[in-house]
This record gives C-alpha cells, structure tokens and sequence, in this order.
C-alpha cells in the first residue's frame, strides 16, 4: 500500500499573518547608523510602547492608550496614518504647541527621521506609533479621542488586483468614525486621480461622516505643507485633490 504524500502547505508566517488585508509591504527598515542611534536613544520619548500581536506592526488584542497619559495633559489630538518621514506633521506639531500630534508609520527608517528632527526642536507635543494605523484608530485610541485624522498620499495600489490593498475603504471610514470625536474632521489627500474619486465615493457613503467641502474638490488644508512626494507628483504634472469629512 502506497502511503498518501501530504499536500504542500504554504508556511504560517506569524510576523505577517493578519485577518485583513494591509495597505503596505513593510520596506527592509534599514536604519544608517545615526538612525539607530537616534532611535535607540530617544525611542523612549517618542515612540508608543504598543504590544504587537501576530504581526510585527499590530497591536495586540487588549492593549489601549490613553491621550492624557500619553502626551501628559489634555489637548486637541490629530493622528497622521502613513506620516513617512514627517515632513506634515513636524511641521504641525512645531507650529502648534497646544495639539498633540501622533504619527502612525510602519517604516522605521522614515520614524527615526522624524524623530530626530523632532528631538532637535525639542518637541513634547509629538508621538510616534509603528503600528498598522487603522489597528491603532480601531483599538488602541479610545472611541472620540481623536479631533483630526490625516491621510495624506496613501499608497494607490493602482493594479485592479491590489484594490483591496487600499487604505481607503469603507471599513478604513467605520473605524474613522469611531476614533473622531463627534465634530471631528478626517482629511485626505492624493495626486492620484482615481484613488481621490474612489476616496470620494466610499467616505459620501460612510455612515456618519458629511463632506466638508462645497463642489467637487476640498481647498487646499492649509496645515499641509507641501512634501517633497507630494513636489514629485506635481512635477509628473498630477493633480492635487483634497477631502474633508467632519465627523457628525
Ligand atoms: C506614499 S507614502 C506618503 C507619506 C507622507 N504622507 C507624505 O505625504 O509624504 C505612504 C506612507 O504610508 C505608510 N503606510 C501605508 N499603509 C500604512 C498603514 N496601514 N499604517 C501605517 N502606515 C502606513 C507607508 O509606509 C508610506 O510611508
């Protein structure tokens, strides 16, 4: 009698296993050497001590944060997801010392460099999360702590087979809702045509979210200074399209 071979089976891989699927391809990480040292030295300041569950960039089930504690006092609260080397939100944060600032990034290299521009002005009103943003908006904040959500640039996973990829979807606008406080606004940007009508059509259908814009298009935020990406996708002569939803 022939015995059965077992089927291949694809390995669990438990650092990148999730339920859903993420708006990423974690990138190598790789620090230059004054990265890892600034890292090292002042992840304690600025970086969330989250505990990650399955996946290296996801909170654990039951870990929560609370603002307060966090940033030492109650303030106005503004979450950048996919903040990339900082550039909006240092900006912010510098110019506005009475909100504290979150900046939610799984591209460590891209955090370290924010946290050193953030350390050499000497900033108390920013923090950084390495966490896969939408787990953080939907477990670790408390429901209504949040008065602004930034989403500037995300990635457009253009290819139809990689739509469900994008950030933007109609559970992303659930889990915004629950994170804002009722007044709230969820900010968007994109130089990519299609994700801004895409953007558009989910958050007009979202339960609870009421655009924030009269015609077609929001007006430029003037909080957004203008990033080295965003300089790349006007060069290639793409349009700039803005969204504001305020949450009801
Ligand atoms: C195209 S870049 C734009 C960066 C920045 N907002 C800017 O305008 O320059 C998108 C960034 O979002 C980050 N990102 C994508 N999905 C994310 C997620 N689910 N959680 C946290 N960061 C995410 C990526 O690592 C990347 O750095």
């Amino acid at each position: 009698m022939t015995e059965q071979q077992p089927l291949p089976q694809k390995s669990f891989d438990p650092t990148t296993f999730r339920e859903k699927p993420v708006s990423f391809v974690r990138r190598s990480g790789r620090m230059t050497p004054s990265q890892e040292r600034a890292w090292e030295a002042h992840r304690e300041r600025y970086v969330l001590d989250i505990p990650h569950g399955p996946a290296a960039t996801s909170v654990a089930a039951g870990a929560t944060g609370d603002p307060a504690a966090i940033y030492g006092r109650a303030a106005p609260l503004v979450v950048e997801v996919g903040s990339g080397q900082g550039h909006a939100i240092l900006h912010a944060a510098s110019t506005r010392p009475d909100t504290d600032f979150l900046a939610v990034e799984v591209f460590r290299a891209g955090l370290a460099r924010t946290m050193i521009r953030a350390e050499l002005a000497d900033l108390s009103n920013l923090r950084l999360a390495e966490v896969n943003a939408p787990e953080l908006l939907e477990h670790y904040l408390p429901a209504g702590s949040v008065d602004e959500i930034w989403v500037f640039f995300p990635d457009p996973w253009a290819k139809a087979r990689h739509r469900k990829r994008r950030l933007v979807s109609p559970d992303f606008a659930r889990i915004a809702h629950r994170a804002l406080r009722p007044g709230g606004r969820l900010r968007l940007a994109t130089d990519i045509e299609d994700y801004a009508e895409h953007m558009r059509e989910v958050l007009d259908d979202a339960d609870g979210l009421a655009r924030d814009f009269p015609g077609d298009w929001a007006e430029r935020f003037a909080g957004r200074i203008l990033t080295a990406f965003e300089q790349k996708g006007i060069d290639k002569g793409r349009s700039i399209r803005d969204l504001s939803y305020r949450r009801a």
